[in-house]
């Protein structure tokens, strides 16, 4: 496995910049996950590491080596994106085969057998391996996308939006078994998603996007802790940050615009009155809907919670976010 890193990439489509001067380092070991609006400029960053695409200006680094030069085979990566790619006319197992039957690789037929039974094991795709893979469903398909790259000790994995299509079930115990693949093997993904628990469970570092800038990079709680601008702090937390006006609790810091308060920054019991307009009871979590002060606001509650719409609830702020006018944190 290996380090990479980005230097100053830039990439434009025409008057899209795509990415403007992103430089970051993925650690040899790391799972990291780049998250972003759509158009943010994600895809295109695994592009610049894949070699699918070149940028404009910068350069990426595999293991300590540019590889502006190389072609993806080069480069030594596996890809898994969001839409299956398979052999049409190969079953399962000769879809998973096929990465590890290069004839630079030699790998022995009894290896080749292991590794395949293993992932198709990992995925619960060996049941399917004498299918043909377009007698599958896109859940099925999408499992041996992700089974042929994993056969494959790479330098990198990059993978996008994979787990997308798949019911909550399997992505939830893909995500035991992606997280595990990265700490029993060391191996370097790069990863992109819009889902955040996503990014919260499996990354060691989460690198936000937007508008191809990248606005800050680092361990997934770092980033819900202590994020640089409310763009950072709205990419991570469910339900997502209140953004009010700075002043709606009292005085505010000087230059702060908004303030920013994420549910567990809300005490409830203290403060002044909001009153409840809905309880929201989603299994696992149970929302308060909240109007303070003609603002609605949104945080969690005890799932016991006697309360229901029209209740007073006094709430303070507890060591909440500023942010300026422009969105960057002032404290
Ligand atoms: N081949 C292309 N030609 C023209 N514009 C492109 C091309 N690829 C990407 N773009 C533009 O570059 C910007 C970044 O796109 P990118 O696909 O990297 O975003 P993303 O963050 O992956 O978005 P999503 O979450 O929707 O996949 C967008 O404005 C997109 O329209």
């Amino acid at each position: 496995m290996a380090e990479v890193s980005l230097s100053g990439i830039t990439r434009r489509f025409g008057d899209t910049l795509a990415l403007d001067d992103v430089s970051l380092t993925v650690p040899d070991g790391a799972f990291v996950v780049l998250l972003g609006p759509t158009g943010a400029g994600k895809t295109t960053a695994l592009r610049m590491v894949s070699g699918l695409d070149r940028p404009d200006a910068g350069e990426v680094h595999i293991g300590g080596r540019p590889v502006g030069g190389l072609t993806p085979a080069q480069r030594d990566v596996a890809m898994v994106f969001q839409q299956y790619s398979l052999y049409p006319h190969l079953t399962v197992r000769e879809n998973l085969e096929f990465p590890l039957k290069s004839p630079l690789l030699r790998t022995p037929r009894a290896e080749i057998d292991r590794k395949v039974a293993e992932v198709a094991g990992m995925l619960q795709i060996a049941h399917k391996l004498d299918n043909r893979a377009t007698n599958l469903s896109g859940g099925e398909m999408q499992r041996v996308s992700i089974g042929r790259a994993l056969v494959r000790r790479p330098s990198v994995y990059l993978m996008d939006e994979p787990l997308s299509s798949l019911d909550a079930k399997l992505r939830a115990d893909l995500r035991v078994e992606l997280k595990k693949i990265q700490a029993d093997f060391g191996a370097t993904l790069i990863y992109v998603t819009h889902d955040q628990v996503e990014a919260m469970t499996m990354a060691t570092h989460v690198g936000v996007l937007d508008q191809g800038r990248l606005l800050q990079f680092g361990a997934p709680r770092e980033v819900y802790e202590n994020p640089v601008s409310i763009q950072a702090a709205a990419r991570l937390g469910q339900p997502r940050i209140n953004l009010l006006p700075a002043d709606l609790f009292g005085d505010a810091p000087p230059r702060a615009a908004t303030i920013g308060l994420r549910p567990e920054q809300i005490e409830q019991g203290a403060g002044a009155d909001s009153t409840v307009v809905r309880v929201e009871r989603l299994g696992d979590q149970t929302r308060l809907h909240l109007i303070y002060r003609d603002h609605a606001l949104v945080t969690v509650t005890d799932p016991h919670t006697p309360l229901g719409p029209g209740d007073l609830v006094p709430i303070r702020p507890r060591q909440p976010f500023y942010f300026d006018a422009a969105g960057a944190r002032v404290a």
